[in-house]
């Protein structure tokens, strides 16, 4: 199995570059937070804590989101994955390596400044329940708490792509280019 993770503030761009990549390299695109929504909207047992929490802008416990990443996986018919918006944090970063006990070999950080990123999700009209400024700030002050040390500790291990995520889809796109284009 091969993959890669796609970590960055709301609204910095993940999905719409992850859906260029795999289109264009052959990745399946996994979306944690996609998955979170269907369990959302499939009124599953962990539907209403999903809501509420996504509504608060925190993260879903890790059990949870690696369990469901699992389940994805295994049902795939293939084994190169793209895994947008994970780990947020470090306890879902240990969780997932010892459950699906592999490591991603790459790890692409779209970083963009607050303001920008507000703008993109203010614009993003998908009904998201989490699209509004409360909750974008709280997400915000949990990348800074939680997701930044996944990004110091991918870097230290020499896995870490920093891309600017500012400028036109395309241009960002271009950046990402090289990293698969061997
Ligand atoms: N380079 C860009 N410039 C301007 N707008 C963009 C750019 N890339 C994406 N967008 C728009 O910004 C919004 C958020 O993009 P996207 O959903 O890809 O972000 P995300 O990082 O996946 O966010 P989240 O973490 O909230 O899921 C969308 O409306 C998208 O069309
Ligand atoms: O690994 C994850 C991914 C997502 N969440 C929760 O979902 C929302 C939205 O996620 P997007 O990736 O932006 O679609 C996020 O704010 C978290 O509340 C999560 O808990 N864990
Ligand atoms: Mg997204």
């Amino acid at each position: 199995m091969e993959s890669s993770c796609y970590i960055g503030g709301p609204g910095v761009g993940k999905g719409t570059q992850c859906t260029r990549i795999a289109e264009t390299f052959g990745f399946t695109h996994l979306s944690v937070g996609d998955l979170l929504r269907k369990e959302i909207s499939s009124n599953t047992e962990y539907g209403a804590m999903i809501l509420e929490t996504i509504t608060k802008g925190k993260i879903v416990a890790s059990e949870v989101t690696v369990k469901l990443l699992k389940t994805a996986i295994e049902s795939s018919e293939t084994d190169r994955f793209l895994i947008d918006g994970f780990p947020r944090s470090e306890e879902n970063r240990v969780a997932y390596e010892q459950i699906i006990g592999i490591e991603p070999e790459v790890v692409l950080f779209f970083d963009c400044n607050e303001e920008e990123m507000l703008k993109r999700v203010l614009h993003r009209n998908q009904g998201r329940v989490d699209d509004n400024v409360d909750t974008t700030m709280q997400r915000l002050k949990v990348f800074e708490a939680y997701t930044l040390p996944v990004i110091r500790y991918y870097s230290q291990k020499g896995k870490l792509h920093k891309i600017n995520a500012i400028g036109t889809e395309d241009e960002i796109f271009e950046r990402v280019r090289p990293i698969f284009a061997k």
